[in-house]
């Protein structure tokens, strides 16, 4: 997925390096589903679901000079008794997404999740994100160690984080001299990454392109469980607005 609202910058960086399918690809806004990082209990499952490598179809519901809403569907069952379905549209320098996920099984299941939005910026180590402060947080790059954030995360170095934090965040971009805004609901996660010096081992980033995004995610993962009882559903969402 990329979004360019008319004569701005992009609101989502997406890889100058694509891999073909069934590669994941970098960039946009990937579905992390129905499970968060590694599979819980199969190794041999792949990082971050089976959802952004699958194949959907989508419908377009709303097509105007200023709007779009699309609907879009998995083409194939993604995961046994889960049937998910996503919503996009775009608005007024705002796209907002919602993955809504059915338990159409018999038993209940646990489902982990993230809209994985890689935001566009200027340079990431000049930008400040705000609205963490004080939240605690799994340190990807610490073992999953818990820590409480002071002020806002550095963002000059790799940063691989899983808040507790259910409000909104402000990405400050001095360099395109914008402010995105990223507003969620159904989540009780956020998850902020960026591969620093990694990038190097990253053939879609590479050191080239490091500096051009963060990803600041929308996420259900192990610190805030979703348990779905049979017929039930759950909506993840999140809004990523350009404000001046
Ligand atoms: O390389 P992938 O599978 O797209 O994942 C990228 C990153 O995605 C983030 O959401 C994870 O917290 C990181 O641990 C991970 O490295």
């Amino acid at each position: 997925m990329h979004y360019r609202p008319a004569g701005e910058r992009p609101l989502l960086w997406l890889s100058d390096a694509v891999k073909a399918p069934p590669s994941a690809i970098r960039g946009g806004v990937p579905l992390c589903w129905p499970w968060f990082g590694p599979h819980p209990g199969d190794k041999a499952q792949p990082a971050h679901g089976v959802a952004r490598t699958g194949l959907w179809q989508w419908r377009v519901l709303n097509f105007a000079a200023d709007a779009l809403a699309l609907r879009l569907e998995p083409l194939q069952p993604l995961w046994p008794g889960l049937a998910p379905v996503l919503s996009v549209q775009v608005r007024n320098r705002q796209l907002a997404l919602r993955l809504e996920t059915l338990n159409s099984g018999s038993e209940h299941v646990s489902l982990g999740q993230a809209l994985h939005s890689y935001l566009a910026v200027g340079d990431v180590a000049r930008c400040e994100l705000v609205g963490l402060d004080g939240c605690d947080y799994l340190d990807k790059l610490q073992n999953g160690r818990r820590m409480q954030q002071n002020g806002a995360p550095c963002l000059t170095a790799a940063l691989d984080r899983v808040y507790c934090h259910q409000g909104v965040t402000e990405l400050v971009d001095p360099v395109w001299q914008r402010r995105l805004r990223v507003t969620k609901e159904g989540s009780g996660s956020t998850v902020v990454w960026n591969p620093g010096d990694g990038a190097g081992a990253l053939a879609d980033v590479g050191q080239a392109q490091r500096s051009q995004f963060v990803c600041v995610e929308a996420a259900n993962t192990g610190l805030d469980p979703v348990t779905l009882a049979p017929g039930e559903r759950h909506c993840l969402a999140t809004n990523l607005s350009i404000l001046d």
